[in-house]
């Protein structure tokens, strides 16, 4: 069962990929509904965790089945694991430019970013170069940009698997911690991950699914309040249970 209203519904998802005249089957048959909530996708690798995000981001045909936004605002934003920023460009330059990409004038595009380079604490890097920043930095000027198009729902594809474990764990409550005040816009995270840690230490549940093709292996309902204490015997209860259908 989602949590909140039903912001997404995936119905029946199928794609393959056809490469030298054969034909990779990716995803089989993928239902669920997804709510108000954040919710971790993890599998094992190459299973078409990528392939799913894609499909919802509309960045991916999918050859069967249907997507359903019931939202009328069905605004997406994107972190992927690695920034892709523009090298030329400045901090405040390379969050605006989706923003005049969408309409807004670059005196608007660039107050917009400069509120969300704040909120990601980088309000004094506004005319710094990505080359210049560190790679936490790098990714918090990734999610800045995504925040700033005012998505309802947030993608992130392994967004913390390339930083420093330190560096990760705080970009890791302070997106949780962004999203549990409401400060933003976004309503529902859906995160890829390989870390089971990662994924019960942030989301309300989990989504594990099979090796490729991917079908849902279980969905973990992770009811633990937050901030959550992997030490807890509950927090190592359900590492196990995930551990379980992961390997089932
Ligand atoms: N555009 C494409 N053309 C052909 N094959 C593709 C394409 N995109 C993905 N694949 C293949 O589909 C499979 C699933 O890829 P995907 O990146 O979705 O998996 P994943 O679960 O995210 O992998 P990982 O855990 O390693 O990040 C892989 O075998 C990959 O090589």
């Amino acid at each position: 069962m989602s949590r909140g209203k039903v912001i997404l519904s995936l119905r029946n998802i199928t794609k393959s990929f056809t490469e030298d005249s054969k034909t990779l089957k990716v995803i089989d048959g993928i239902s669920v509904d997804i709510g108000e909530e954040f919710v971790a996708i993890l599998g094992p690798s190459g299973c078409g965790k990528t392939t799913l995000l894609r499909i919802i981001a509309g960045l991916e045909k999918p050859d069967g089945g249907e997507i359903i936004f019931t939202s009328k605002d069905a605004r997406i934003g994107f972190v992927f694991q690695f920034p892709t920023l523009l090298p030329w460009m400045s901090v405040l330059e390379n969050v605006a430019l989706p923003l005049r990409v969408n309409g807004l004038s670059w005196q608007e595009a660039k107050e917009r970013a400069r509120k969300y380079l704040s909120l990601v604490g980088l309000a004094s890097f506004e005319d710094f170069y990505p080359r210049e920043l560190s790679g936490g930095m790098r990714q918090r000027v990734n999610l800045a940009r995504a925040l700033a198009i005012e998505p309802v729902l947030l993608l992130m594809d392994e967004p913390f698997s390339a930083l420093d474990p330190l560096t990760a764990e705080s970009l890791r409550s302070e997106v949780l911690d962004l999203w549990l005040w409401g400060v933003t816009s976004v309503r529902t995270i859906l995160m890829v991950t390989h870390s089971v840690d990662e994924a019960i230490l942030m989301a309300d549940r989990v989504i594990v699914l099979t090796a490729r093709p991917a079908k849902i292996a279980g969905i973990v309902d992770i009811n633990l309040p937050r901030p959550r204490d992997r030490r807890s015997a509950d927090f190592q209860a359900l590492e196990d249970k995930v551990y379980e259908l992961i390997s089932s």
